[in-house]
């Protein structure tokens, strides 16, 4: 488990973590979403005991990380990509950091086993690929078979097959009851992933749900309704929080009405339907609703480009 409470980091005049506090339970999945800058590297950082707040605590699996005996078995991280000594072997990289643990050399094979570099284990790691050096970073986190993970990006610089594996190996660690908390700019891969999430932005907390409860509450729900009087039902549907949009001629998209209440007017009015459902919004939708103010390097639109 980890427990952040009011936790706050300031760089100078950069508030990069402000008066934050959240819980991350064992036994799921929790993603750790937020715009670039929004303190998450940061926040990761901290719970892993490499920076200290400038107020507030954190504790991991009920303790502070720093004066735990066997750190290894309690916490293990990814924050730093390539953060292996280039010139070392895969093997003697992770041997290295297991005498540090007092771990026998059979938890090292077992780890590279796990992230799948078996067969590259005698290669040196500075001609390790990006996603070959994520494995390892990962193989790192995992050796002292730690109750807690905290990882930044994993996925950063997997191809298709390497991300399908890191969903799998959240999820397996998940079910064995650990604590497991990532960071990710893919949304779709998240949805996939995690069952929670704690969202942020400019260093404040922005949501801390499950990923269901967060897309429900961040958007609406949309209805589309095909009919081939689509004009006489748009005008029956208007209202003071209803919207109604028309790419199609006969196709109308509703916000501010169930897929029932749109139907329910339909029938009373005889307007016949060809098509009537509700369209789930997904994580990205709820997200970018979610964070809309709070990026810090917000792109112009295309269409203030052109103008
Ligand atoms: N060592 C540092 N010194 C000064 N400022 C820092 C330092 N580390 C982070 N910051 C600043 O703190 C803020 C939060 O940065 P952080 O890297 O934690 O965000 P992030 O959410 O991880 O972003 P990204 O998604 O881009 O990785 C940013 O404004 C960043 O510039």
């Amino acid at each position: 488990m980890i427990e952040v409470e009011n936790l706050t980091k300031r760089y100078g005049d950069t508030l990069a973590v402000h008066d934050l506090s959240f819980t991350v339970e064992p036994g799921a999945v929790t993603g750790f979403l937020g715009p670039n800058g929004a303190g998450k590297s940061t926040t990761m950082r901290m719970i892993a005991g490499l920076d200290r707040p400038t107020s507030g605590s954190v504790r991991v699996n009920g303790s502070v990380y720093r004066d735990s005996v066997a750190p290894m078995a309690e916490l293990g991280s990814l924050l730093e990509v390539r953060a292996a000594h280039t010139g070392r072997s895969a093997r003697n990289h992770l041997v290295a950091l297991a005498q540090t643990a007092g771990l026998g050399r059979r938890r090292v094979d077992e780890v590279l086993e796990l992230v799948g570099l078996q067969d590259v284990a005698a290669d040196r790691v500075g001609r390790f690929s990006l996603g070959m050096g994520q494995r390892l970073g990962i193989a790192a986190a995992l050796l002292g078979s730690p109750r807690t993970v905290v990882l930044d990006e994993p996925v950063n610089g997997l191809d298709p097959d390497g991300v399908r594996w890191i969903r799998t190996m959240l999820r397996g660690l998940a079910d064995e009851g650990r604590t497991v908390f990532v960071s990710s700019h893919l949304m779709s891969e998240m949805a996939q992933t995690a069952t929670r999430l704690v969202v942020v932005g400019r260093g404040r907390l922005i949501a801390d749900s499950t990923v269901e409860e967060f897309v429900a509450a961040s958007t609406s729900t949309s209805v589309v309704v095909r009919s081939r009087d689509a004009g006489r039902l748009r005008d029956l549907l208007r209202g003071p929080h209803v919207t109604v949009t028309s790419d199609e001629a006969d196709v109308l998209q509703v916000t501010g009405l169930s897929a029932e209440q749109v139907g329910a007017v339909a029938a009373s009015a005889g307007v016949p339907l060809s098509e009537l459902a509700a369209v789930r919004a997904s994580l990205e939708d709820a997200y970018l609703s979610a964070t809309h103010g709070e990026v810090e390097y917000a792109a112009a639109s295309t269409e203030g480009v052109r103008r």
